[in-house]
């Protein structure tokens, strides 16, 4: 479960240029199907924002993965798991809750515990990822747009649309590597669950928005627009002191 605390920021360097002004962190939903690169381009939006090198404590950026968010399974959804037969796919396999209350946390500059997940053991690890009041948040994952009051928290909002033979490839080679699983567990819960379950709870919520990113990481020239859209909003100007970003407006950015 996310946990918050009303403690004062321990950092002391100075924040993203021009944000000081900006009371709220300016939040990002990234969506898209499995493996579309929703986590690298995070990682390059974040990078361009020159934060990619910059210690946990005193980014100004951070990328908050949905999959944190999972529920806890029971004895008998563990087994499932372990087969590839429980659909992690489904709106019901994530604490909405849980992911609510932490991103209106960060929405209130309070400090965050974010869970981390461990896809090996199909868990929420013991430890957490603490975090601080920042000036962006990019908030990934497959269902980001699904629940109506997360979707409505996000000032912008981007998804990753990846060809779904290279997601698949992907996927494989991925789960392989980094998530404990075999090619034949990992082709069986992709045909039953991953696929449907895209086409039926992912895929319709590519129309929320604003940005559809075709070929996800690979796509520079749209990163770079996205990443000078953010600067450009965020940036105070000398008549607009309070540039707001709340998700159903933009005000005073006079040109
Ligand atoms: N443009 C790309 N070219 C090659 N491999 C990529 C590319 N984008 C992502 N990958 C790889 O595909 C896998 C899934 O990418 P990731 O960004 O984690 O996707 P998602 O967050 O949507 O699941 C990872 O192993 C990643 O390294
Ligand atoms: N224990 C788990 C949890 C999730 N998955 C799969 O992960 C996918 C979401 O993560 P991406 O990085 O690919 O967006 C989702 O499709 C789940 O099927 C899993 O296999 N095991």
């Amino acid at each position: 479960m996310a946990s918050s605390r009303n403690e004062p920021s321990e950092r002391s360097s100075p924040r993203l240029n021009g944000l000081d002004r900006i009371p709220k962190p300016f939040l990002i939903g990234v969506a898209g199907g499995t493996a579309s690169g929703k986590s690298s381009v995070c990682a390059k939006i974040m990078d361009q924002l020159g934060q990619a090198g910059v210690d946990h404590r005193q980014r100004q950026v951070v990328i908050i993965s949905q999959d944190a968010f999972y529920k806890n399974l029971t004895p008998d959804q563990d087994i499932k798991a372990k087969r590839g037969e429980f659909n992690f796919d489904h709106p019901e396999a994530f604490d909405f809750d849980g992911m609510a209350q932490a991103l209106k946390d960060i929405a209130a500059g309070k400090i965050v515990e974010i869970p981390e997940y461990d896809y090996v053991n199909n868990c929420r690890k013991d430890s957490g990822m603490k975090i601080y009041p920042v000036d962006v948040v990019l908030f990934e994952g497959i269902l980001v747009f699904y629940f109506k009051e997360l979707r409505e928290m996000f000032h912008m909002k981007l998804f990753v649309d990846t060809d779904p033979d290279t997601r698949l490839s992907r996927r494989v080679l991925r789960d392989i590597k980094e998530r404990g699983r075999t090619l034949e567990k990992i082709l069986h819960q992709y045909t039953t669950l991953v696929k449907p379950a895209f086409e039926e709870f992912c895929l319709p919520t590519k129309k929320y928005a604003d940005v559809i990113i075709p070929r996800g990481a690979d796509n520079t020239v749209a990163i770079d627009l996205i990443v000078q859209h953010i600067q450009e909003l965020l940036r105070p100007t000398k008549t607009n002191k309070r540039t707001r970003h709340n998700s159903d407006s933009f005000v005073g950015r006079p040109h």
